[in-house]
């Protein structure tokens, strides 16, 4: 009811149109929650003798047993070896100034100068000249300085100067795919830029980097997935660019916030940069992070510690904040925009923490606010504005905006965040923009802050809004079986390894184990009885995976990455691709033997199949052909492209194509990657608790972020809105700017220390705990067909979906879905996994 009373036609088709591809989803996916979700197929069994109750490394098997898991089919032909790929790297671009003996910069030379008069200013802001030197200086860097304090500087005048020494380029690696359009059109005219993002056609794209092949550009601006993928080889890919003078990696806090789950290309950003473009100099640039995030950040940059500048952690004057708790903070929030404060400004933004919530407030402000404000026939009261990713996935940022009629004359000036911001950093970025002349990416250019003084205030619940937090850091949690599924599939065992490696040998090889071996390293080895696997392609498909354990697409790249990234190497990512090849032949047997002998792959997969399986009639088959080209040793595009020409034959004379009636497809996308096959089960054991770790690290920080920030702005804060309605308390304001400080220099806000017992916003789980086993079993009996785990209870009673048990599925029944909110995750999934033992006895 709340959406409909006020929305016209538009949202109505809109809303149609959304159940039409709601319809159309769950059609598809219903083989898969009808009849319940596809029962689990691999044991939660030990790696070394498949029985349960125990992990490998406590396994009473002798060491030297076989390993009792399937291998792969035997090779049937002669094939040769792949050949180890060598990245071919552009060269590197030498410091214009190189750095004395002990590695100080030079003074800074008139030619700088001249090129910063060039860029339009006269001096140096604090913090730019000596970031500017270093990179000059091919000494990699982390900058840390506030909002509108120049950053973008740091990089525009070396790459000046670098292109001018000689034909190089600057790359800047960008998030915030509407700014960069921004960002080159803004930069001086003497600095030639372009970019290339997912949101340009083709065409664009081509022009882009003809100019850049061309030596015309000085900077190249790039999204993270760009640079990812050309790198790793997708179609529309980077082709061989000019010398790297060095990255800019900007809002580098991403590269440790944002990674996880989020867009896992972060994490591999400076990989790529460093094997595959050649980049050995660095410039990290953020606003805001704290002493922990910025070390995580130098670490990823190359970064030594002294080499992080952090400028001083400045809120500007002009900004007063507030923090009230409110019982009903929808009806504060309306009291404080009809309030003289913000009555007279033309315009509000309000953060929502959930993309359901800005639709409701929108539509509240458009009720309540239209007399109040006077606004006139062409007025607009509210727009929601959508911004992140998709429903449920993670907290959402969106922005409501009061507006008056025409267009030239909007403003969004003060940031009024509505709910508890999940971090420290969370709040400050909004507020900052407010009071710096920042604008939203989304709104037009054109529109700006004329810098008057601005209040954003804060409206906190009663830990509502913490609960709402939660839930999204455990939505990105995951099981140890989950994990260990994972593994096992991505390290299935081959035999392509000929001698059996002794048993006291095992410890040593675990320690040191390139994942892509050289043939004379992998002889020495033989020579020497062990044997090591050079590492075969697989493929693992997304959508069955992301069934199997779970688990979001992105959270499975997460791991895959954090693998790749793991000092041991353990494997390799290679792009993305459909793994299974349809072939449909209409002549049968002998049509297919025919092709075969100018089809090597199709020779390979003949020479494999079981005699009883090959039949006489037409053929229609499915098969892996990454395994295929694997165990052929081709690269997969060859295989693939051989395949392909099964569908034309050329004509003896005249060389024209004829059509052969054979279809082939490719489906099923898939990762694809580079692992060993030879991985020993203690190794296996190693890889699943180092990610099972990384995993519940990451929960524990970020809760313990929430919580925090939580009591800290509590602790400050107003009982109710009524204080913030007049003119700003400057006394307040200076204390929530201290505490705001205070996270960035990671005192802890307001000094606070963790308290134990439940959560701030949780009731006792003793008081409910024979309510919740009722509901468990309850919900037990409800789904008979379903293989419940512990965390898929407690999501359910959180409201968190996941891929096996959607929120579009089991949201509607209103028995269980979000119903122990108030009550600790951990102690749900304990209880359930308890109810759930019970159960099947
Ligand atoms: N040395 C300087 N002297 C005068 N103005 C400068 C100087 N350096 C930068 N500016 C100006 O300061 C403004 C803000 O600069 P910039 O956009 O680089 O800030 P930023 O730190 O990158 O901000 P954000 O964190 O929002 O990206 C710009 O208008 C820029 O022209």
């Amino acid at each position: 009811m709340k959406q409909k009373r006020y929305v016209r036609g538009p949202a109505l088709r809109g809303r149609l149109l959304r159940k039409q591809m709601w319809k159309q989803k769950w059609q598809k996916k219903g083989e898969h929650f009808v009849g319940g979700r596809p029962r689990a197929t691999l044991k939660n069994s030990c790696f070394r003798c498949g029985q349960l109750g125990h992990w490998s490394s406590q396994c009473p098997q002798p060491v030297s047993e076989k390993d009792p898991e399937p291998v792969g089919p035997e090779l049937l032909v002669t094939v040769e070896q792949p050949v180890p790929r060598v990245p071919c790297l552009p060269p590197t671009v030498p410091p214009l100034y190189p750095p004395g003996p002990s590695g100080q910069v030079a003074e800074t030379p008139a030619e700088v100068f001249q090129a910063l008069e060039q860029l339009g200013h006269r001096a140096f802001r604090p913090g730019q000249e000596h970031a500017v030197m270093r990179i000059l200086s091919g000494i990699s860097t982390l900058l840390v300085l506030p909002t509108g304090a120049g950053k973008s500087l740091c990089y525009q005048l070396p790459a000046l100067l670098y292109a001018r020494r000689s034909p190089c380029l600057t790359l800047v690696i960008s998030p915030l795919l509407s700014l960069m359009d921004d960002q080159v059109s803004g930069l001086p005219p003497c600095l030639k830029a372009a970019c290339i993002h997912s949101g340009m056609t083709r065409k664009e794209r081509d022009s882009a980097l003809k100019k850049v092949q061309a030596a015309q550009v000085h900077v190249l601006m790039l999204s993270p997935e760009a640079l990812v993928g050309a790198a790793a080889g997708t179609p529309g890919s980077l082709p061989q660019l000019p010398p790297v003078a060095f990255a800019c990696v900007d809002e580098a806090h991403c590269l440790s916030q944002w990674s996880h789950n989020f867009r896992p290309c972060y994490l591999r950003v400076c990989k790529v940069l460093r094997e595959h473009m050649g980049v050995r100099c660095f410039l990290g640039l953020t606003a805001t992070a704290t002493h922990s995030t910025s070390r995580d950040m130098a670490q990823r940059l190359g970064v030594a510690e002294e080499h992080v500048l952090r400028g001083p952690v400045t809120i500007p004057t002009n900004l007063y904040l507030s923090v009230s708790t409110d019982r009903n903070p929808d009806q504060a929030l309306v009291t404080l925009l009809q309030s003289d404060r913000f009555r007279d400004l033309n315009s509000v933004i309000v953060y929502c923490n959930r993309r359901e919530d800005t639709e409701r407030i929108a539509a509240l402000l458009r009720t309540c606010l239209r007399e109040a404000w006077d606004l006139g026939p062409r007025g607009e009261v509210s727009r929601a504005v959508p911004h992140g990713p998709a429903p449920g996935t993670r907290s959402t940022q969106l922005s409501v905006s009061s507006l008056q009629a025409g267009p030239r004359k909007l403003w969004p000036k003060p940031t009024t965040p509505a709910c508890v911001p999940g971090s420290g950093g969370g709040c400050s970025r909004p507020s900052w923009r407010a009071g710096c002349g920042w604008w939203w990416p989304q709104w037009p250019s054109g529109w700006g802050w004329t810098g008057q003084t601005c209040g954003p205030c804060s409206i906190l619940s009663q830990g509502q809004d913490l609960q709402e937090l939660r839930r999204h850091v455990h939505a990105e949690a995951s099981d140890f079986l989950a994990v260990k599924k994972l593994v096992r599939c991505s390290f299935p065992p081959c035999t392509c390894t000929h001698a059996q490696q002794p048993p006291e040998q095992e410890g040593a090889k675990s320690q040191d184990r390139p994942v892509t071996v050289s043939p004379s390293e992998a002889e020495q080895a033989s020579n020497k009885g062990l044997a090591q696997c050079l590492g075969h392609e697989r493929a693992l498909p997304v959508q069955p995976l992301v069934q199997a354990l779970d688990m979001p697409e992105e959270a499975i790249e997460t791991l895959l990455c954090y693998l790749e990234l793991h000092p041991q190497r353990w494997l390799e990512l290679l792009a993305p691709t459909y793994a299974y090849c349809h072939l449909r032949c209409p002549g049968g047997l002998p049509q297919l033997q025919a092709l075969a002998r100018r089809c090597p792959p199709l020779a390979v997969w003949l020479a494999q199949q079981p005699q009883e399986n090959i039949g006489e009639g037409s053929y229609s088959v499915e098969f892996d052909v990454v395994k295929l080209a694997d165990s052929m040793g081709w690269k997969l595009a060859p295989a693939k492209q051989a395949l392909r020409q099964l569908q034309w034959h050329p004509e003896p004379r005249t060389g024209a194509r004829r059509d052969t009636g054979v279809l082939v497809e490719f489906r099923g996308l898939a990762f694809c990657l580079h692992s060993p096959g030879d991985l020993t089960a203690h190794e296996k054991d190693q890889i699943c608790d180092f990610l099972y770790e990384r995993v519940q690290t990451r929960e524990q920080e970020a809760l313990a972020r929430l919580r925090r920030t939580f009591q800290a702005f509590h602790s400050v804060a107003f009982p109710s809105c009524g204080p913030c309605l007049e003119q700003p308390d400057e006394e307040h304001s200076a204390r929530l700017k201290a505490l705001l400080s205070g996270y960035f220099e990671e005192e802890g806000p307001g000094g606070m220390e963790d308290e134990q017992g439940p959560e701030p916003g949780q009731a006792r789980i003793q008081d409910w705990e024979e309510q919740i086993r009722q509901d468990i079993r309850h919900l037990l009996s409800s789904w008979p067909d379903q293989q419940f785990s512990g965390r898929a209870v407690a999501r359910i009673f959180h409201g968190i979906g996941s891929p096996c048990y959607p929120a579009q599925v089991y949201g509607r029944d209103r028995r269980f879905w979000r119903k122990h909110l108030h009550l600790s995750f951990r102690a749900l999934m304990r209880l359930a996994t308890e109810e759930i033992l019970l159960w099947g006895h």
